[in-house]
């Protein structure tokens, strides 16, 4: 059965100080010895990223992820951060080719396959943010826009590799901006990622991976989106740096659903 996630992504928000801050509240509404059957991933600017682990690292249900990894393992790379570097902190999972990236730092297919390879080689688990800008959905071409991600960016991993990806759906156009893909919108494109899955690593592979909503997911409206069966939890931007909100988010997930396996 697939883990059920609801994941923050604080993106280049809050200072370390903040950060600690938010966590220590978060930890405080979910419960310090939180054991719900959502997994929780908070995913902090790289300058967190030990202050953080430090505060959940003894929570199991709850991961850390880093928002970005350099595709080589060390060398001449100024600036840059290694996967390697991230997963020697504890950290378990990394978010690769999230649409700033592609937008703002030219991240390409071609890349994200080797950053996705780095992850892989240094155990972190790829979470893999995958989605159409509005032009495309007009065209009606998202289905086949997010399927060419999906196979140009990860799926050259072998079908053991690929057990260790979380899928994100996250449409730019409703990234930051209040508009949020319709309940059905969001279940028609996991339904058609998890087919896509299918069609490459088999059904057993499809069933078992999740795949998360990412785009204005709020309160008041992730009970409905969680709520559509191939919706396996959510990437959340904004509301996640709110501790009640993100708190109500995760609660959001039903917990009829289903179980969880290890992440
Ligand atoms: O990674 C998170 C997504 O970009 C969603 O951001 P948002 O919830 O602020 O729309």
């Amino acid at each position: 059965m697939r883990a059920r996630i609801v994941a923050g992504n604080w993106k280049m928000n809050t200072v370390p100080s903040e950060g600690v801050g938010l966590v220590v509240e978060i930890l405080e509404k979910l419960d310090s010895k939180y054991t719900g059957d959502t997994r929780v991933i908070l995913s902090p600017p790289f300058t967190h990223l030990i202050d953080v682990i430090d505060h959940v690292w003894e929570v199991p249900q709850i991961s850390v992820a880093a928002q970005n990894c350099h595709h080589e393992d060390n060398g001449a790379y100024t600036g840059e951060i290694s996967a390697g570097m991230i997963s020697d902190l504890n950290i378990d999972a990394v978010i690769l080719g999230h649409s700033e990236r592609r937008q703002y730092f030219g991240e390409d297919d071609a890349l994200l396959a080797k950053k996705v390879n780095a992850a892989i080689r240094n155990s972190l688990m790829p979470i893999f943010c995958v989605g159409e800008v509005l032009e495309d959905r007009k065209a009606n071409k998202h289905n086949e826009v997010v399927t060419s991600q999906l196979t140009q960016g990860l799926f050259h991993l072998s079908s053991e590799e690929f057990k260790n990806v979380i899928i994100a759906y996250e449409p730019v156009w409703a990234i930051g901006t209040g508009e949020t893909a319709s309940p059905q919108q969001a279940q028609d494109m996991h339904k058609s990622i998890r087919a896509h899955v299918a069609s490459k690593y088999g059904e057993d592979a499809a069933n078992n991976v999740s795949i998360l909503y990412g785009g204005s997911v709020k309160p008041n409206n992730a009970s409905e989106i969680f709520s559509q069966p191939d919706v396996d939890g959510g990437l959340i931007g904004g509301a996640s740096l709110n501790a009640d909100d993100f708190v109500s988010i995760v609660h959001a997930m039903a917990p009829a659903k289903g179980g969880l396996h290890a992440v």
